[in-house]
């Protein structure tokens, strides 16, 4: 008696951006499912993203602490409000980052106050392992994406392959990657390709550099699902990691999965009911993410490759912020009267997961955001991959040519966030690929077959469970030392 050993407290830093913040909740969750004490640090603006799963959480006795530090908008020369990445007008992402390099002292105190037993900080805050070195806390890094994507990017940076091709569309082989993975220099990055990207090369420089220095990586995948390159990571780029994911699973309920990131623009029951009236895979889903838009030209176009697919389809739009709601131009005349009982579309925020999970649900058109292309794996659906920007060229990638469970629509140039225009046909033709034929059920039979695999990862006794218990009990024993 009297011994009892004080609870493991662990912070939690995301990005402030919803491909960021959702699986960082859910690893919130996950810890404190383990026993552990989780607390999330966020921006005041951002609390209200976390707060209902939190107050959810409650009710199956989670529980999640959330501090926040003050966002530096102004000092950094950001419109009043800007504290999330999709709020930001794309030619301000420099300020933004500039901004939350502002927090390094705020964190500090922070740490020195609190003193929890480990910080797991986004892959954007490099300078976080300095932060939480001078207070003898562990710092681990949440980079959010594939470990294949780690190890391409990697040697990528290490090795510039593209600097020695003659073109910007002549193929390299990807030095060192498991499987002659062949990329090309349109699909890289700009900070890859650009001087002018100097600022952000900076940042990914130092990102690489703060990992080393770091206690090691968590990773939201699962070792079964990119076996080699978890490997390739751990033992030929030397990263400690631990494999966690997919974080997701960890909602069972309905609530749970309805409330990741923001509101539903539609009411998830009706959504429901309206698949539960279909048979089983025969609606496709189409989402690009939190961050990615499309022109009107470009929306139109998949609407009329929708409809001349006659597939089922459920469409999420995303406009930008500052467009006029109002404006439906980027719809062919009366398609929506058309497509009545034949497809929806939500205008917003979708309840992903929940879609993705549905029986009818049979194929998943994405830019290959990690998030979403882990959810699409969970939920055992081949894709059509769109990659728009940041590091889904590589995740589109492991999906088509190495899992093998989606085809390409097609697009061969990295833009930012406004996707390279893809035609009507060729949307079609990848939309009608992964829903109809045999082509189509094999890929579907393997995505089924990494679904199951994915349950048994975070399943008492699975790869991705032990990984979080063998984490866990290194950070009780070495805070015993
Ligand atoms: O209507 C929507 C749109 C998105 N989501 C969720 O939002 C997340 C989106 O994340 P992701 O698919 O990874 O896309 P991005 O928002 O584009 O994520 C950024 O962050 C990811 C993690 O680092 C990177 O892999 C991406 O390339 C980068 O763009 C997923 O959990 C989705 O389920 C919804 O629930 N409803």
């Amino acid at each position: 008696m009297g011994s009892e050993i004080p609870q493991l407290q662990m912070f939690f830093f995301p990005f402030m951006a919803h491909g960021h913040m959702i699986p960082t909740l859910d690893m919130a969750k996950l810890f404190a499912t383990r026993g552990v004490k989780s607390t999330i640090i966020t921006t005041p603006l951002n609390v209200s993203f976390f707060s209902k799963t939190i107050e959810r959480s409650k009710e199956y006795g989670i529980e999640i602490d959330v501090k926040t530090l003050k966002f530096p908008t102004v000092e950094a020369g950001l419109p009043e409000g800007c504290e999330n990445a999709d709020s930001v007008p794309i030619n301000m992402m420099n300020k933004f980052f500039l901004a939350t390099a502002m927090l390094q002292e705020p964190l500090e105190q922070l740490l020195q106050e609190c003193k929890p037993d480990c910080l797991v900080a986004d892959m954007f805050f490099p300078w976080a392992t300095d932060a939480a070195n001078k207070f003898g806390i562990p710092r681990l890094v949440f980079h959010g994406t594939s470990v294949f994507s780690l190890c391409a990017s990697e040697f990528i940076r290490l090795h510039e392959p593209q600097k020695k091709v003659q073109s910007d569309s002549e193929p390299f082989v990807v030095p060192n990657l498991p499987g002659d993975i062949k990329m090309t220099r349109k699909q890289l990055p700009d900070h890859m390709k650009f001087d002018f990207e100097q600022d952000f090369h900076k940042l990914v420089d130092a990102s690489k550099e703060s990992e080393v220095k770091s206690y090691g990586v968590i990773v939201n995948s699962f070792y079964e699902l990119e076996a080699a390159y978890a490997d390739c990571y751990r033992n030929v780029l030397g990263r400690r990691a631990w494999h966690i994911g997919p974080v997701s699973l960890c909602n069972r309920a309905t609530e749970e999965k309805a409330e990741r990131g923001k509101k539903s623009a539609i009411d998830e029951h009706e959504c429901l009911k309206w698949l539960d009236s279909k048979k089983p895979n025969s609606v496709i889903y189409i989402c690009f993410g939190s961050m990615a838009s499309f022109t009107s030209a470009q929306l139109k176009e998949i609407a009329m490759a929708l409809e001349a697919s006659q597939q089922q389809f459920i469409w999420v739009v995303r406009r930008q912020e500052n467009n006029n709601e109002e404006d439906e131009d980027w719809l062919p005349e009366g398609f929506e009267k058309r497509m009545e009982g034949r497809g929806i579309i939500i205008r917003g925020w979708a309840p992903q997961v929940l879609i993705l999970e549905h029986e009818a649900v049979g194929g998943f058109v994405t830019h290959c955001g990690w998030n979403s292309t882990l959810e699409g794996v969970s939920a055992g659906v081949p894709m059509v991959t769109w990659p728009v920007a940041a590091e889904q060229f590589y995740n589109e990638k492991l999906v088509t040519e190495v899992l093998k469970i989606g085809v390409g629509v097609g697009v061969q140039q990295w833009v930012k966030t406004v996707g390279d225009f893809v035609k009507k046909e060729a949307i079609e033709k990848a939309v009608k690929e992964i829903m109809k034929g045999d082509k189509a059920e094999e890929m579907r039979n393997r995505a089924k077959a990494l679904a199951e695999a994915a349950k048994r990862a975070v399943d008492k006794g699975g790869s991705s469970y032990s990984d979080l218990n063998a984490l866990i009990e290194e950070l009780n024993l070495r805070r015993r030392h």
